[in-house]
């Protein structure tokens, strides 16, 4: 059966990050993962965690100056004590509130791609020694062109290469199914290659972005796929809710499937 996670970097977005924490719980989501929650206290997200009996998953690298287009640091030529910063600062912020993961952001890059490659794979070395020292895993995350245009990488493919030179057990892939269905199609054969390789999975519709009951994958054979191939990790909800986030937790029953998983 697969287990959700809700991704308070999208739903219920109108309200401050301790709320939507709430929110998830109160929805009956038994895991969050986080975009960017370093203007909240990671301690105040740790004790919130462990009154609502939620398990925390992942957070992102810091974005850089998004203002100015930026988008992670980790493939950007010249931006390396940046980068290890922002890694340093994402376990910091693991360590204080029980995260698990973080995804190393690579950035829209202006640069060749092959030096940005080298780039992020000296980075990803650092990173995942880090990262390990404290039992944390990195993930790596294709983006669509569409949503990010420059964006470092979209496809898996690249992300295999980059996961071959790395060699980190602590270094996975983020399947997201959005991303991979934007880009490339074939989502269950790809699951079913990378499957080794997964670290976390993500969903929403093709190409709305939208709860995952409408579009162009059909996400029963998705669910159906994932549990054959022995998957047992979270599904992480990071869709852009059509309207209220409650009420569009309707698409769960629509699709035969449940937040109770694990109970
Ligand atoms: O955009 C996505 O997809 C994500 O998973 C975010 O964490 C940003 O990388
Ligand atoms: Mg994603």
């Amino acid at each position: 059966m697969p287990k959700f996670s809700a991704n308070l970097g999208f739903l219920w977005p109108d309200r401050p990050l301790l709320d939507r924490i709430d929110a998830a719980a109160d929805a009956g989501f038994e895991a969050i993962e986080l975009h960017w929650p370093y203007d909240t206290d990671p301690a105040d997200v740790r004790k919130l965690c462990k009154a609502r009996e939620l398990t925390l998953l992942g957070i992102n690298t810091y974005a850089g100056d998004t203002a100015k287009g930026e988008f992670g640091l980790g493939a950007l030529p010249g931006r390396e004590v940046d980068f290890q910063q922002a890694v340093d600062q994402s376990i910091a912020w693991c360590r204080a509130s029980g995260a698990q993961a973080i995804h190393a952001v690579a950035g829209v890059i202006p640069f060749d791609e092959a030096h940005a490659r080298d780039t992020f794979i000296g980075n990803l070395i650092r990173a995942a020694d880090k990262a390990a020292a404290h039992d944390v895993t990195l993930l790596l995350e294709p983006i669509n062109q569409r949503d990010k245009p420059g964006y470092f990488y979209s496809n898996l493919s690249q992300a295999e290469v980059i996961l071959d030179a790395v060699d980190r057990p602590n270094l996975r892939l983020m399947f997201d199914v959005y991303h991979v269905g934007v880009t490339e199609g074939d989502v269950l054969t790809r699951l079913r290659r990378h499957m080794p390789r997964i670290g976390h999975v993500q969903i929403a519709a093709v190409p709305s972005r939208a709860e995952p009951d409408e579009g162009e994958l059909r996400y029963e054979a998705i669910f159906e796929t994932l549990d054959s191939l022995g998957y047992t990790g979270w599904i992480g909800c990071e869709y852009k809710p059509r309207t209220d986030t409650d009420a569009g937790l309707k698409w769960l029953a629509k699709l035969g499937v449940s937040l109770r998983a694990t109970r």
